[in-house]
């Protein structure tokens, strides 16, 4: 495509060189330029990307994208100036695949937890709706039938149009998609065209990267402020967050709520290790997820589905027979009945909800025994919070290590120990080696006891020092149950 195309409506600071020139690929990364391509200089949390416009110039760029030009221009060279260029990068992504967005109907879904749930929910739903459907989540991308593996909640803007494009070209009609706040804040949504957000909850992660929890609250408020009048911007708001979402957004406002207020109204009538009967819209439902916490994200997919014009009755009755995503309180049974629980729960709201679903279903002297870890070169001040949350709603704890990436596993070990209190110590030790705790969770257990494997839900693998070791625990749980 002829640059100044890619250009249309962006504004610029200034511009040097020619731009009826055709540009074959934009690149964010200089490693991944070849001849032809637009190469944008972004300001990363690690480097200056403007550090590496001669080394992409060098590769073959044919113009830089930046936010101040270099000392010294290259005349073969087209240098364009603008004041955000992760932003701009979005909207010449847009124009360079011809606005996909536009062309299907893409929705988007954040929050801290619940946004896989709910995206994959509706992508299911809607393909038994009959339509062709695309998701682009935590788990996995999607195009109907086709997995594409995914490297983020939400990728970067360039590769989201592409999908988008693919998308559009394989008649897809709806896209779910997840909205991490990183991505609102990194302008990796910047340019898309959505029919409808969905604000599931707000609660503790990530300060590590926004600095305060309001600077938080911002980047997930920043998606509701840049949906146009058209779409529905659709609310928690039994999360006292909720309506915060709503205040600047030129968007249809509704809601959803287990507290008998607001557009769309649930109840939960009854939770088991097999379901969750609900109440919606006077209608009584049995449904495949389970834990309460699953009754919001229901009450949200049911909302959004109703907004976006299918019938109520219809969209109750698929959702029913709908299964959860891979990692969401996924069950692994073994024959002595010791029940397995892999639950992605890797903040304390999440730990604690699952907790507390397990806490109530549990029967006579069950035990629960939780095995869990924290991510490494990720948000420090929740490993001790969730360490007391696991001591204080379990019979046995197990510390371990989730994906240390390139963190000392003792130290982030250390500092979850930090969180236990002193009357749990007994029941609480630290077992490094993931592998090697969830072998001793299952040796400790009685036929009957719970183990709840909490942190990494679908990984198969394991971040060690930039290097990923298959690892599943699922498939380490029922390694253990021998069965
Ligand atoms: C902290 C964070 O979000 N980092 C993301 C960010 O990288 P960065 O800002 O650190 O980049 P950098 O290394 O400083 O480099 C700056 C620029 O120089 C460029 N560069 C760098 C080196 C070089 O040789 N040449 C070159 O051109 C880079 O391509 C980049 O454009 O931009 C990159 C490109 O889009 C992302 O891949 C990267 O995600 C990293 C891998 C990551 O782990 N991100 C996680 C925290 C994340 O985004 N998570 C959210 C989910 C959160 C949730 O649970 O809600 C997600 O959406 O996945
Ligand atoms: N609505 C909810 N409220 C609170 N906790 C939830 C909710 N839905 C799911 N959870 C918990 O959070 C975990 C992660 O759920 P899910 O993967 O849907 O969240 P996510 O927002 O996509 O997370 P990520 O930020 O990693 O992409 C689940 O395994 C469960 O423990
Ligand atoms: N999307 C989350 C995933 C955390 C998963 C957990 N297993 C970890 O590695 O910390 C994040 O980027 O913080
Ligand atoms: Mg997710």
């Amino acid at each position: 495509m002829i640059l100044s195309e890619i250009l249309y409506k962006i504004s610029l600071q200034a511009v040097s060189g020619k731009t009826d020139i055709e540009i074959n690929k934009i690149v964010f990364d200089s490693r991944q330029v070849e001849k032809g391509s637009l190469f944008v200089a972004i300001g990363g949390t690690q480097v200056d990307g403007h550090q590496f416009i001669g080394k992409a110039i060098d590769l073959g760029a044919s113009a830089i994208l930046c936010e101040h030009l270099p000392e010294t221009l290259n005349e073969a060279i087209t240098y364009i100036q603008v004041e955000n260029s992760a932003r701009a990068m979005g909207f010449a992504a847009a124009n360079f695949y011809q606005h996909p967005s536009k062309k299907l109907k893409l929705v988007g879904v954040t929050g801290t937890n619940g946004k896989t749930s709910i995206a994959t929910l509706l992508f299911r739903l809607f393909r038994r709706l009959g339509y062709r459907c695309g998701l682009l989540s935590t788990v996995q991308n999607q195009i109907d039938d086709d997995i594409i593996p995914s490297t983020h909640t939400t990728p970067d803007s360039v590769k989201i149009n592409e999908l988008l494009a693919d998308m559009y070209q394989k008649g897809v009609t709806y896209c779910f998609m997840e909205v991490s706040s990183h991505s609102v804040v990194q302008e990796r949504i910047a340019g898309l065209h959505f029919v409808g957000g969905i604000f599931t909850n707000i609660t503790h992660d990530h300060l590590d990267f926004h600095g305060t929890f309001d600077n938080y609250l911002k980047a997930k408020k920043g998606f509701f402020d840049q949906l146009p009048a058209s779409a529905f911007a659709l609310v928690n708001t039994d999360d006292k967050n909720g309506k915060i979402m709503l205040q600047n957004t030129a968007a249809r406002k509704e809601t959803y709520s287990l507290k008998n207020i607001g557009t769309f109204k649930g109840k939960v009538l009854a939770c088991s290790l097999f379901g969750l009967q609900m109440e919606i819209d006077n209608k009584e439902v049995w449904f495949k997820l389970i834990g309460s916490f699953n009754a919001y994200n229901l009450l949200g997919v049911y909302g959004a589905a109703v907004l976006l014009g299918e019938d109520s009755d219809e969209v109750l009755m698929q959702l029913s027979d709908i299964q959860p995503p891979a990692g969401r309180f996924e069950q692994v049974v073994s024959k002595n009945n010791i029940v397995g629980i892999v639950d992605y729960a890797h903040t304390p709201d999440a730990l604690k909800n699952v907790l507390e679903t397990i806490v109530d279903l549990r029967e006579g002297n069950q035990q629960i025994i939780t095995v869990v870890g924290c991510g490494g070169n990720r948000d420090a001040t929740k490993r001790p919070i969730m360490a007391e949350i696991a001591c204080k709603m379990s019979d046995k704890v197990i510390l371990t290590s989730d994906n240390p990436r390139n963190e000392e596993p003792l130290d982030i070990l250390a500092e979850m120990q930090k969180g236990v209190p002193a009357i749990h110590f007994k029941k609480t030790q630290t077992i490094e080696d993931r592998h090697e705790a969830i072998l001793a969770a299952v040796k400790m257990a009685k036929p009957e006891d719970i183990i709840l494997v909490a942190g990494k839900g679908h990984e198969t693998y394991q971040e060690i020092k930039g290097i990923k070791h298959h690892f599943d625990d699922k498939e380490v749980l029922k390694e253990a149950f021998g069965d």
